[in-house]
């Protein structure tokens, strides 16, 4: 009986997946700890096991040398796959997939949620009010501000389409230009030192790989307006979170919404405790529909790889932390 062992927190929610998977005769391996897996946990889970559905658990090179015996496929629950070392999969032979446009338009909801909350104070106000207190504070709009998107991709393009219907113009940061933004929805396309500088807001939506790891540092800080806000849901490693923790404190820049950390949950409070910070708890995808989509084209990889198919979605390129 092929194994397969399913790791995401929210993934046995999907009971489409779940049976999709027992029809194809799985013995299904779930986590039960409510939390992504180190290494040395997945080290042991891992051996015998036909495919492995990911989400944010450590899967090192130990661990792929660990289940290479017999592991056919590594299938990421999402896109970001940089808790994933690609480059020990493909010397060891085992394919990457992940699940692209999942996850995107809840992401992109959590991306404006954010921006939002943190224009209007929202989390502050509701946690004053709650305590009998009617304490209002002056928000400000997003209409006419110009929002900076760092990382123009599936999500990206999903914030822009939202963005533009709250008046907001776009600029715009990535290697690859669509022309389909600039058409559509009038996307400037910038230098990344013009983003920092004209932007009112900043959302995040790179990957992190080194080109990016630590783009958000004291320097990039510096650049960027006294009024503005960062939004990250991409990944904590794009924010050297010290150097935040500083701007956000002397208002060097104005606020943040954060989903993503360098640790979760982060190892500090230091920056997560500030007035102008709003966060939550790496949700991004944590949606019932999100949840859905990327279960069934998890487990889809994962049948595929048992049965000796080629995989839909592989990662092409190999991506460090
Ligand atoms: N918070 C969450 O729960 C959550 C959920 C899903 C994805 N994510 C993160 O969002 C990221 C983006 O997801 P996506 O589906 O839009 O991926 P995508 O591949 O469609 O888009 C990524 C974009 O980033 C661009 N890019 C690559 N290197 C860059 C660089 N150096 N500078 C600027 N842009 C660069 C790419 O060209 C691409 O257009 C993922 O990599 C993941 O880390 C977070
Ligand atoms: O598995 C998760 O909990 C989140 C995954 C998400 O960040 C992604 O990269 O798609």
């Amino acid at each position: 009986m092929p194994k397969v062992v399913a790791l995401p927190r929210s993934f046995s929610r999907s009971e489409e997946a779940k049976e999709m998977l027992l029809q194809a005769g799985f013995e299904v391996i779930w986590n039960t700890e409510g939390r992504p897996l180190k290494e040395a946990e997945l080290i042991e889970v891992i051996k015998g096991a036909d495919a492995l559905i990911t989400g944010i658990d450590e899967v090192t090179a130990k661990v792929l040398e660990a289940g290479a015996p017999t592991l056919k496929v590594v299938a990421k629950y999402g896109v970001g796959y940089d808790n994933i070392d690609v480059e020990a999969a493909s010397r060891l032979g085992i394919p990457v997939t992940i699940t692209p446009g999942a996850p995107t338009r809840s992401v992109a909801e959590l991306a404006l949620t954010l921006m939002l909350s943190v224009a209007r104070h929202i989390p502050q106000m509701n946690a004053g009010v709650r305590e009998g207190g009617w304490g209002r504070t002056t928000g400000s709009e997003l209409g006419d501000k110009v929002l900076g998107v760092v990382g123009l991709g599936a999500i990206g393009a999903e914030v822009v389409k939202r963005a533009v219907a709250f008046d907001m113009k776009v600029i715009a940061y990535d290697a690859f230009v669509r022309q389909d933004m600039i058409d559509k929805y009038g996307v400037q396309y910038v230098t990344l030192q013009e983003l920092y500088a004209q932007s009112d807001f900043i959302t995040l939506h790179a990957p992190a790989i080194p080109e990016t790891v630590g783009m958000i540092n004291k320097e990039s800080l510096a650049q960027m307006k006294k009024s503005a806000i960062l939004i990250n849901t991409a990944r904590g490693d794009l924010v050297v979170e010290q150097d935040l923790y500083e701007a956000l404190s002397s208002g060097q820049i104005a606020g943040a919404g954060l989903d993503t950390f360098i640790q979760e949950p982060p190892a500090t409070l230091d920056i997560v405790g500030l007035p102008n910070v709003v966060t939550s708890p790496h949700v991004g995808s944590n949606t019932v529909e999100a949840g859905y989509r990327m279960a069934k084209m998890a487990a889809e990889e994962a049948i595929r790889a048992v049965n000796g198919e080629a995989p839909k979605f592989p990662v092409k390129a190999p991506v460090s932390k």
